[in-house]
């Protein structure tokens, strides 16, 4: 973990010197300047859209720089493309991974490595690196049947079977459970131990302190601040990303609860075949006033559940499924959006909004059943439009330009954008999976508060959640989802943090407290 150590004053491995990156009239990178040191945990910080994944995809040769430099070992360097800043020893890890679900391990991480090399001296390889970095990764498993922190590890044995000199990790423990994030932070360790340095893009202030050496701080693409974290608050972190204080998510308010607006009665749905879990028996209610949280590891059966109830995955029991009194088990998604019920997927970009349409267009993909904005078939642009500014407005999703198309936005403020679309419907059901994934400390309490709000005015919600401090701090009960089943929930003032980490882990409710559970 990080720790004072002169040594780490040395030359950096890599270092940007001044780079400037606009995209138009935008400058998302203005004149930004980070040094990046052997042996050291460098912390990328800054709100969503500050300019980090700009500056990252610089650093390895997938964007190029307007002007500035960047210096590898002190020496001038270009990087034209990603290969050859691979060929510098710099690997990236990024949120979203590129891995075959029908492959094995072996098979995926051959794809990604030069020239040909035998599988089973490859998987030899594979398993030298995982017992040296401690990274519980298996060479033949099929990657379909893995969860994110598992593949997640995958991409990391890819990125060190070719000893990269800078790893460089983007948002890594978003979807990590308490113990696979121990885990990485271990990993960290070993490698800058050797030696190595990481560059580590987080939200999370507290893991920041902790494991990193030293951050560098972005606002509106500029270069703030280079800080050592553990000499800082995560409040003073945040202050500078800012520039103002960040304010935190309101305590609970216990209010009356109304009628229920959720039942899902023995919901069971077959697997499909590939990977996610079926749902077996999930039994839960959700009354007006109230915010369930389900937690669990990814990949066992959350996916499955949201399209159970988003519709996406009807099932022939229309009782199933109960929004709002009326049975909906077997009604697609815009006949129960037509009940009141708003859905948030975990996939912003592709699933929850079309990344080559403008943003205004995408308000139609989740509106285009209310009159107001669709008539007699035909969109009222100007109605549309309006909506669209509102949702900009009210949930301060920056971006460059007057409508871009939704891949052009950051990742924070594109999920800014969906939450406000769906919260400005006025639901009276709200099903959120990941609400804050990507999110910046300041925006991730606004949606948090947002959500609380909603709730006191009626609205039942339930958030589909890894991160388990964001489940404690917001939700009224949790449950856990682990192999396609769900425990009660309970009150979260009667459960703890290490009483659901059990449970994320598969002792289903055992020691979860509560009314009994669904659990085998
Ligand atoms: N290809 C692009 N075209 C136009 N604008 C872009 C493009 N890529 C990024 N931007 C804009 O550049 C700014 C910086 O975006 P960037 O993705 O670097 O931020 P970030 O700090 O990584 O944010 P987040 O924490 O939300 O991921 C944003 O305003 C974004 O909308």
């Amino acid at each position: 973990m990080a720790e004072t150590d002169g040594s780490r004053a040395s030359a950096a491995l890599l270092e940007a010197v001044g780079l400037t990156k606009r995209f138009g009239a935008l400058v998302a990178n203005d004149h930004v300047s980070l040094a990046i040191r052997p042996g050291e945990t460098h912390a990328l910080l800054g709100e969503n859209g500050a300019g980090k994944s700009t500056l990252v995809k610089m650093l390895c040769g997938l964007l190029q720089p307007d002007s500035g430099d960047l210096l590898h070992d002190g020496q001038p360097v270009v990087f034209p493309d990603p290969a050859s800043s691979r060929a510098k020893g710099i690997s990236v890890v990024f949120q979203h991974f590129a891995l075959f679900d029908a492959l094995t391990v072996v098979e995926n991480v051959a794809l990604g490595l030069p020239g040909y090399e035998p599988l089973p001296a490859l998987a030899a390889r594979i398993e030298a690196c995982v017992h040296r970095y401690g990274l519980a990764v298996e060479p033949y498993r099929r990657v379909g049947e893995l969860s994110v922190g598992e593949r997640q590890r995958v991409e990391i044995v890819r990125c060190l079977l070719g000893e990269p000199r800078v790893l460089i990790l983007d948002e890594p423990t978003s979807v990590l459970t308490p113990d696979e994030s121990e885990s990485l932070f271990r990993t960290v360790d070993l490698l800058t131990g050797e030696g190595r340095a990481v560059l580590f893009i987080s939200h999370k202030l507290d893991e920041v302190r902790r494991l990193c050496h030293r951050a560098t701080v972005l606002r509106g693409g500029k270069f703030i601040a280079e800080v050592d974290p553990a000499q800082e608050s995560s409040a003073s972190l945040a202050r500078l990303m800012v520039g103002a204080d960040v304010p935190r998510t309101p305590r609970l308010v216990t209010h009356e609860l109304g009628e229920p607006r959720l039942l899902i009665r023995n919901l069971s749905i077959p697997g499909d075949g590939s990977r996610g879990s079926a749902l077996h028996d999930i039994t839960l209610e959700i009354r007006a006033g109230e915010i369930v949280g389900v937690a669990g590891v990814a990949g066992n059966g959350q996916t499955a559940l949201f399209e159970a109830l988003s519709g996406e995955r009807p099932c022939a029991d229309a009782e199933a499924v109960v929004i709002d009194k009326t049975p909906a088990g077997a009604l697609d998604p815009t006949a129960r959006r037509a009940l009141g019920a708003g859905f948030v997927p975990e996939e912003r970009l592709g699933h929850a909004a079309a990344p080559d349409m403008r943003l205004s267009d995408n308000v139609l993909l989740t509106t285009h059943g209310d009159g107001a904005i669709v008539r007699q078939g035909v969109v009222r642009r100007p109605v549309l439009f309006a909506c669209f500014q509102e949702i900009v407005k009210r949930f301060d999703v920056r971006f460059g330009g007057k409508d871009p198309k939704a891949r052009r936005l950051s990742g924070g403020n594109l999920q800014k954008f969906v939450i406000g679309r769906e919260v400005l419907r006025e639901p009276v059901l709200l099903v959120v999976d990941q609400p804050t994934w990507g999110v910046d400390a300041a925006a991730a309490a606004f949606i948090r508060t947002t959500l609380r709000a909603k709730a006191a005015e009626g609205c039942a919600v339930l958030v589909i959640s890894q991160d388990l401090d964001e489940l404690l701090e917001f939700t009224d009960r949790i449950a856990v989802m682990s192999e396609g089943r769900l425990t009660a929930p309970v009150p979260v003032a009667e459960t703890s943090r290490e009483a659901i980490g059990l449970a994320m882990g598969g002792a289903h409710g055992h020691d979860h407290g509560g009314e009994g559970t669904h659990a085998a």
